[in-house]
């Protein structure tokens, strides 16, 4: 398959096999679902500080490739955990594939922002990609030759094969991130989360795992944290703006000034390449010439 934006060979993606819903869930293309959920953090002494997420409903498609977007501390890494059913909310509720999202985190693939991760770590690239296998193996970090061949197959689909042997510390920002993405795909899941996955690399590789993203977004429910409104309004079907509440946009929905009300004035959307003509006199997205493919990030507010 060539990849729509660049005419490049694109990796294969291994058909995934798909979920049989619970029966019991009412709406089979909703794969998550969030219900008035309200979530605070504790203070060291135990009690409740002020609400990160408030009155929180949300719903996921089994074809969703939906953004999650809001000012730094907005709840946007709370709400990725609350999914993934790392953090319990105080109020409402929250089901995944019909269930409780602890009872099947083996069907959801979490990607952290890069940046928190911690690469002192001596193992090595296989190794970390191996351990998203985990949650299939009947022996802890005992792998069998399934789990190798899965570890390996997610290399070669995120083009970081012939990084196998590193160590995650002496790789760039791009090839981490593919890794990252890597180790979630080996766990085979049904619905992927990433937080900020193309925060920090260059325009080629963002496009690259753009085009990654699109490819798995074929098959499965995708969830992306991102600060980067070109990639938001280009790419992506649904954009939840989060700011301790939520409100959820078509993509088509999020111009310049719909931004500049959520964000602040200084914000400068620039679309990512194929997108309106640059100089488009009718173009509501405010979109300013850029000189690469992909356009420059969103001005931190
Ligand atoms: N373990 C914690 N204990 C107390 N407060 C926390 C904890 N983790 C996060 N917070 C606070 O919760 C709020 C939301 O944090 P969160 O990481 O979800 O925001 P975010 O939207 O992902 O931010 P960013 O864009 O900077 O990554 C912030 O005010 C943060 O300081």
């Amino acid at each position: 398959m060539l990849s729509p934006k660049t005419g490049e060979p694109m990796a294969a993606v291994a058909p995934l096999t798909k979920t049989s819903p619970d029966p019991s869930f009412a709406t089979p293309n909703v794969v998550g679902r969030l219900e008035h959920v309200t979530f605070s953090y504790r203070s060291p002494t135990g009690g409740l500080l002020e609400p990160v997420l408030q009155d929180i409903s949300l719903e996921i498609y089994q074809d969703d490739f939906l953004g999650i977007i809001g000012p730094n501390g907005g709840g946007k890494t709370t709400l990725l955990k609350i999914i993934l059913g790392l953090l319990e909310p105080q109020q409402g509720t929250v089901t995944v594939f019909g269930k409780p999202p602890r009872e099947v985190r083996h069907l959801i693939g979490y990607v952290p922002q890069h940046a928190k991760v911690d690469t002192s770590v001596s193992a090595c690239v296989l190794d970390i990609v191996l351990a998203g296998r985990i949650c299939h193996s009947r022996w802890g970090f005992l792998y069998g030759r399934t789990d190798r061949e899965k570890a390996l197959a997610a290399l070669r689909l995120t083009g970081t094969a012939d990084l196998a042997h590193r160590r995650l510390a002496t790789l760039s920002g791009g090839q981490r991130q593919r890794v990252l993405i890597a180790r979630a795909l080996a766990a085979e899941p049904k619905l992927l989360l990433l937080d900020e996955p193309t925060a920090g690399v260059d325009p080629y590789v963002e496009q690259n795992l753009t085009d990654l993203l699109h490819a798995l977004n074929e098959q499965l429910p995708i969830v992306i944290v991102s600060h980067d409104i070109g990639f938001v309004s280009t790419h992506l079907k649904r954009v939840a703006c989060l700011n301790r509440r939520l409100t959820v946009h078509s993509a088509a929905e999020v111009t310049r000034s719909t931004m500049a009300a959520f964000y602040g004035e200084h914000v400068h959307l620039v679309h990512h390449a194929p997108c309106c003509p640059l100089n488009d006199p009718g173009c509501d997205h405010g979109c300013v010439p850029v000189p690469s493919a992909t356009g420059r990030k969103m001005e931190e507010p």
